[in-house]
């Protein structure tokens, strides 16, 4: 590890901590995240020309090579600056030990330079407090002290690094980023002393208080309660079982939070109600073997007393025929633990090995005992276990207080006593269980069934949140039929005409916040139908009413999906009818394919539990990404150049403006679809594409959508990927180069680079940037993306559109908003924008609103496969028809991919590291003969400066599509990437 001081750890306590636990109980994963750090410690630094994934590109650092041509000299100059500075980066330290840091330490406080917030640029003084382990700030000291703080972060949970030359100090807390500069050496001693005395007394505080909370089996804890405990909902102390969904991890917001961490959180308090009375149950069933030996022993001395009262002849013919039953039926039921079957079963002897036996069962956490709760059938109840284990009854009348039997029939009853003592806990236990797993599958489970999921919810905790939700709704549906009477009544008298859905803003506003709570959960799920949509509520609000409240959220995805249409919206889901049938009668959703191509993908993802990111990342704050190979489980089962396909997913709207006279109104159509290129992104924050080699290729032609789509992978240092895609009727490409900077906590992803899209039908030409793309909660159970930043689309007729990706934030609730605006050639407005680019963009105000765009549903188990859509899913299919017709370079024939697609992980894993190995020796190879990689299908053109990131153009060669017609790939001695 090149010179970063190494004094830092995540929160020990809180998110890694459990990750770093069990990486201890998997040696396997053990192994490769050792062979990841020591690749990541051959690796370069570079705080600024970061690429996207992080993959390993170490050949610089492993290079054999010693004299390079000259022009790398100054390359390499620029790379140990780079590294240097990367260097100078410390990670403040937690502290393993944490005691001692119960004493609250004293308050600090001051005048601070803090960069502003977007776009990082320039810095401005506030007053900053840091007390009782969290940092506030504000523009003067009289707002902080009249508790208006303008931002506060909870430094428990938060990544701190300091460089002291230049005095700065960055703290990542999650959602955001604070940079802060300190004036002087000696007050920025004097502040990073103090933020980890205070880091230190927080994270004690949510250590003690996770452990009270884990001893206190949470029953007294109420599961919103436990949510509050977390001020940031991270950390350890906040588990939610829903993937993906980023409201639910959104922790400060409140809107519709209640609803949305109900249910994970009573899972957990059921979990950790069952595991407390488990835990009781193995108690009781270590006492009820006790019993069992000493029951055996009685058995074995009253098996003799009453073979020698037998031998002279005092007990009848009855009693010895069951008491050989009873003998037979112990030899049944114990066969594992009888010896010898000619022997009673139960005598003295066995005591030491068998009990040793049972003991290994009844502690072995892997024992038949422990893992067969929810399979424990239902009808073993005590008095099965009481015909097993006790003697037949006849026996028990003839035994007198005095006889060795008694003692037997004693501890007998007290053994079935316990028995089924134990076996109605577990079946409590099974039932709990189910309930959990319920609560987990409801969480996630599609909307249709969501009336009945609330119904059976509310049996235990959830009551008087059905009761407040049918209150809100029932309020809802009579507002909106005064308003709806009274609009009906205006307009009658003005006659004015009323576009789109006819309700007012404040009556969707209305509906929101007051449905916001239920119906947000309610229909999430299935079709991103949510409170930004548009839809018309009269058919919603008359359903519910109609359904007596318990909604039917199907219906209610096709009311939204119909008015969709209607408004002339593309979604994936209403024109391909490509996803599962919204059909409230079938029970089943029938899945139809309109391409042919696969439906689902050959396994599912798979676990990276036992992955600690934090372990692989914490040396690489500040370096170059680009430069660190990431574990396989790290990434998606596709490419970076099949990923950029998926912008295409909604075609339909460059279709769409291609037919469209108006010419804001084709700008409307452009911007929501350079919204939609980042629809898909919400729920896939999870997992990386995999980085494509250098020369990799990969074509998609969708005759469905009419489009065919090229791309390759023109550069591998800094990485670029070049696209190309034409119809009919548009024209798409793109250059794409992404920086990454890692900040602790999370990670940025900068995208360089221009978007085009030509309609020619119209001669037009639009072209726009990305906006940044920023993965939170790296090393939590849940990562999230936000994106942020402006988007702007200008064209070749002076039409421009704005729009502005709102940064998520703590107080308000415009997370994953975009507003925006298209104005004609004098800057005049034309059009208005607003949306949430993973719900939809609509256009106008209210209540003209209508909607434009808004995402395909995704399938039901998206979860489990990655968050793909249909669309990703058919990404890397190789249909037979394909396998002669594609170059060798392309993407589906790359070896790790597949394999991590059907579940390999091994085997990926060692395949991509053979790959990078090989693209390493490649380039070595080529470097050594002066040989420059030269794209195949595009080529470079229009590089004024270096210096100008965005200097370089890469044009498509338009020889791709007659090579394959030709099927000229084979004799063309393309480069051998696998
Ligand atoms: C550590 C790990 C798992 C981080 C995962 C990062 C993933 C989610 C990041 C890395 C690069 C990101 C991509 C970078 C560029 C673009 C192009 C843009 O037009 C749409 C979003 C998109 C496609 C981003 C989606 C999210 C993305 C794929």
């Amino acid at each position: 590890m090149s010179g970063l001081r190494q004094i830092a750890t995540e929160p020990e306590s809180l998110d890694s901590k459990a990750l770093d636990g069990k990486m201890e109980r998997s040696p396997r994963l053990r192994h490769h995240t050792k062979s990841h750090s020591e690749r990541i410690s051959d690796s370069e630094l570079s705080t600024e020309t970061n690429s996207l994934s992080a993959e390993s590109n170490n050949e610089n650092g492993r290079s054999p090579v010693k004299s390079t041509p000259s022009g790398l000299d100054l390359h390499q100059q620029v790379k140990t600056k780079q590294r240097r500075r990367g260097a100078e980066w410390e990670i403040i330290d937690s502290f393993k030990n944490l005691q001692g840091g119960d004493q609250v330490p004293s308050t600090l406080e001051g005048v601070l330079l803090k960069k502003r917030k977007w776009p990082l640029k320039g810095w401005h003084k506030r007053y900053f407090v840091l007390e009782k382990g969290s940092l506030m700030y504000a523009k003067r000291s009289a707002d902080l002290a009249r508790g208006k703080p303008h931002g506060s972060v909870d430094l428990g949970l938060s990544v701190i690094s300091a460089k002291r030359r230049r005095c700065r100090i960055d703290i990542d807390a999650e959602v955001f980023i604070y940079h802060i500069k300190v004036k002087s050496r000696e007050e920025f001693g004097q502040w990073l002393e103090a933020l980890k005395e205070h880091r230190q007394f927080r994270q004690q505080q949510l250590q003690s208080r996770e452990a009270a909370q884990k001893m206190v089996a949470s029953p007294v804890l109420s599961p919103c309660n436990r949510d509050e405990m977390s001020p940031t909902g991270v950390g350890g102390l906040h588990v939610s079982t829903s993937f993906g969904t980023a409201e639910s991890l959104m922790p400060m917001s409140r809107e519709g939070s209640l609803m949305r961490s109900l249910k994970p959180s009573r899972a957990n308090m059921l979990l950790s109600e069952s595991s407390a009375a488990l835990e009781q149950l193995n108690n009781d069933i270590v006492s009820a073997q006790e019993r069992l030996i000493h029951l055996v022993k009685c058995a074995g001395a009253w098996s003799h007393s009453s073979d020698s009262q037998s031998t002279t002849g005092n007990i009848s013919p009855a009693t010895k025929k069951d008491r050989k039953k009873f003998v037979l039926r112990r030899k049944k039921n114990k066969s594992n633990t009888s010896t010898n079957s000619a022997e009673p079963p139960a005598s003295a002897s066995m005591s030491e090995s068998e009990s040793a036996n049972i003991n290994v069962a009844l502690h072995d956490k892997h024992s038949p005992l422990s893992c067969s709760i929810p399979s424990l059938s239902p009808s073993m109840n005590g008095s099965s276990a009481t015909e097993m284990l006790a003697p037949p009854m006849s026996d028990c009348n003839m035994l007198s207080p005095t006889d060795p039997g008694h003692d037997f029939l004693n501890g007998a009853q007290d053994l079935i006593g316990r028995i089924t003592t134990c076996l109605r806990t577990l079946n409590h236990e099974r039932e709990r269980l189910k309930l959990v797993i319920e609560t987990a599958t409801e969480t996630s489970s599609i909307s249709s069934r969501n009336g009945a999921t609330l119904q059976r919810d509310g049996g235990v905790a959830v009551p008087s949140m059905v009761a407040s939700l049918r209150c809100a709704l029932h309020m809802a549906v009579q507002q909106n039929n005064e308003l709806r009477a009274r609009l009906q009544k205006i307009r009658s008298e003005a006659e004015v005409a009323i576009e789109g859905p006819n309700l007012t803003m404040s009556l969707e506003l209305d509906l929101n916040a007051s449905a916001r709570l239920g119906h947000h959960s309610l229909s999430y799920s299935s079709s991103c139908v949510s409170q930004s949509e548009f839809f018309d509520a009269k058919e919603y609000l008359t359903d519910v009413a109609a359904s007596d409240s318990s909604s039917d959220a199907s219906e209610t995805e096709m009311e939204g999906e119909n008015e969709a249409e209607e408004e002339g919206s593309v979604s994936e889901a209403s024109e391909m009818g490509n996803e599962a049938s919204n059909d409230p009668e079938s029970p089943e959703p029938v899945v139809k394919c309109t391409t042919g191509r696969r439906t689902k993908l050959p396994a599912p993802k798979p676990s990276t539990e036992d992955l600690s990111l934090w372990n692989l990342m914490k040396r690489n704050i500040g370096k170059d990404l680009s430069k660190v190979s990431m574990p396989v489980v790290l990434n998606e089962p596709i490419g970076m150049l099949q990923r950029l396909s998926e912008e295409l997913e909604y075609s339909e709207l460059l279709d769409k403006a291609s037919e469209t006279e108006d010419p804001y109104e084709r700008m409307v159509l452009i911007a929501a679809f350079a919204v939609s290129a980042y629809g898909s992104s919400h729920v896939r924050a999870g997992h990386k594409p995999f980085n494509p080699l250098l020369g990799e290729t990969y074509e998609c032609v969708r005759e469905d959508k009419g489009f065919k789509y090229i791309s390759e992978q023109v550069s591998h240092h800094p990485p670029i990927s070049a696209c190309y895609a034409s119809s009919e009727n548009f024209e798409f490409w793109q250059d794409i180069r992404i920086k990454t900077k890692f900040w602790g906590k999370s990670m940025e992803f900068q995208p360089l680079g221009t978007v085009n899209v030509r309609l020619p039908r119209y001669e037009d030409h639009y072209r726009w940037n990305k906006v940044t793309t920023c993965v939170h909660n790296l090393f939590g159970g849940q990562r999230w993306v936000d994106q942020y930043g402006d988007l702007i689309i200008t064209n070749n007729k002076g039409i421009r559109c704005k729009l502005n990706f709102a940064k998520a934030s703590y107080w308000s609730s415009n997370r994953y908003e975009v507003v925006g605006s298209v104005t004609d050639p004098d800057g005049k407005l034309v059009h208005h924008l607003f949306g949430k680019w993973c719900e939809g963009l609509y256009c106008g105000v209210a209540p003209s609103a209508r909607c434009v765009w808004r995402p395909g549903a995704l399938p039901e188990d998206h979860e489990h496969y990655y968050g793909f859509s249909r669309f990703a899913i058919e990404l890397n299919d190789l249909e037979p028809s394909l396998v002669d017709v594609l170059p060798p370079t392309d993407s589906r024939f790359r070896p790790d991919q597949r394999l991590l697609e059907e579940g390999n992980v091994p085997g990926a894993e060692a395949s991509k590291l053979q790959l990078e190995q090989a693209q390493r020796e490649r380039r070595i190879a080529n470097e050594q003969r002066g040989i420059k990689h030269e794209p195949r299908w595009f080529r470079c053109t229009a590089s004024n400066s270096v210096a100008d990131e965005d200097g370089e153009k890469w044009e498509f060669a338009h020889t791709y599509w007659d090579a394959r017609a030709q099927s000229k790939f084979r004799d063309m001695n393309l480069i051998r990437l696998w």
